[in-house]
C-alpha cells in the first residue's frame, strides 16, 4: 500500500485504545469514590468457535480496563427456560451491571425473547426494545455497540455528519437499523439498502459516508464508491482461515478519503464501546 493510501486507513485499534483509556479512568474513579467495581456477565450458548473468540476478546478487554467479568457457558442443547432462568438470576445480582448474550443463538432458542428478558438497565449490548426505542427518539444511552463505535470514529477523525448522505448496506437490528437512527439523530440524509434493494450501487455511488454490514466478502468494489467517501466495513467473513470484510479494501482505498480495514477496524471499536456501557450501567447504580 502506498504512503498516501496508508494515511486513509481508519485505525480502529487506536480509537478503541482511546475509549478504553477513558473507561479505565472511569472505572478507577468509581472504585475509589463509591467502592463499586463494574461487573459484566457474558452468556455463550454452544460451541461456535467465532462466538467463543469474541467472548474471549470481551473478557480480555474487561481485564485491561478493570471490569470484573464472568462467563456463563451453556450447552448447545440449552432450553429457552434454562436461558431465561439464568438471565433472571443475573438481573437480580447487584455485582453484575452488564449482561451480554453472545449472538447468534442455536436455532431452538428465541433470540428476541431472551434479549427482552435482560433488564434494560443492564443491557450492555443495547439490543433491548426499550433501549432501541430510546435511540429512535434521540436518547442514546445503552445503544448497539458497533454503530456507536462508527459514530465515535467519525468524531475522532473530525468528519461532519450533518447534511451528508449516509448510505448503509444491510438492515439488521444489530447494525443497519440502529446505525440509521444514529445518523438521522445527527441530521444526515440516510439511505438503507438491503437484499431487496434493486440497484444498491446507485446508492453507494452517492454516499459521502458508507457503512457496509452484510457479511458478503468484497461486495463493495471500487466502481461502487464515490471519490472521497468515508467507508466503514462492518462485515467479517472467513475463508481458509483468513478474515475478509465486505469492502474490496485494496482497491476501494484508492478512491476513498478514509476506510476501515478488516481486521483492525470496526471490531475493536465495538468491544471498547461495550466496556463503556458496562461502566455507564455501573455509574447509574452509584
Ligand atoms: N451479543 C452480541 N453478539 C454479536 C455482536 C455484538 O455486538 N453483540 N457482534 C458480532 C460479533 N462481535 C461481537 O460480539 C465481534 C466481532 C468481531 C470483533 C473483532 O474485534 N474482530 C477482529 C477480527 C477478529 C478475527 O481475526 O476474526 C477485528 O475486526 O479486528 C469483535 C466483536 C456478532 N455477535
Amino acid at each position: 500500500m502506498s504512503d498516501e493510501d496508508q494515511n486513509k486507513v481508519i485505525d480502529g485499534r487506536a480509537v478503541a485504545k482511546k475509549v478504553e483509556a477513558e473507561v479505565k479512568a472511569g472505572v478507577e474513579e468509581l472504585k475509589s469514590e463509591k467502592g463499586i467495581t463494574p461487573g459484566l456477565a457474558t452468556i455463550l450458548v454452544g460451541d461456535d468457535p467465532a462466538s467463543k473468540m469474541y467472548v474471549r476478546l470481551k473478557h480480555k478487554a474487561c481485564d485491561r480496563v478493570g471490569i470484573y467479568a464472568e462467563d456463563h457457558p451453556l450447552p448447545e442443547s440449552t432450553t429457552q427456560e434454562e436461558l431465561l432462568d439464568l438471565i433472571k438470576t443475573l438481573n437480580a445480582r447487584e455485582d453484575i451491571h452488564g449482561i451480554l448474550l453472545q449472538l447468534p443463538l442455536p436455532g431452538q432458542l428465541n433470540e428476541q425473547e431472551a434479549m427482552n428478558a435482560i433488564d434494560p438497565a443492564k443491557d450492555a449490548d443495547g439490543f433491548h426494545p426499550f433501549n432501541m426505542g430510546q435511540l429512535l427518539i434521540g436518547i442514546e444511552e445503552l445503544v448497539p455497540c458497533t454503530p456507536k463505535g462508527v459514530i465515535r470514529a467519525l468524531e475522532e477523525y473530525n468528519i461532519d455528519i450533518q447534511g451528508k448522505h449516509a448510505v448503509i448496506v444491510g438492515h439488521s437490528n444489530v447494525v443497519g437499523k440502529p446505525m440509521a437512527a444514529m445518523l438521522v439523530n445527527r441530521n444526515a440524509t440516510v439511505s438503507v439498502c438491503h437484499v431487496f434493494t434493486e440497484d444498491t450501487s446507485k446508492f453507494t455511488k452517492e454516499a459521502d459516508i458508507l457503512v457496509v454490514a452484510t457479511g458478503v466478502k468484497h461486495l463493495i468494489k471500487e466502481d461502487m464508491v464515490k471519490e472521497g467517501a468515508v467507508i466503514f466495513d462492518v462485515g467479517i467473513s472467513e475463508e481458509n482461515g483468513k478474515v475478509y470484510g465486505d469492502v474490496d479494501f485494496e482497491n476501494v482505498i484508492k478512491k476513498a478519503a478514509l476506510v476501515t480495514p478488516v481486521p483492525g477496524g470496526v471490531g475493536p471499536m465495538t468491544i471498547s464501546i461495550l466496556m463503556q456501557h458496562v461502566l455507564m450501567a455501573a455509574q447509574k447504580t452509584a
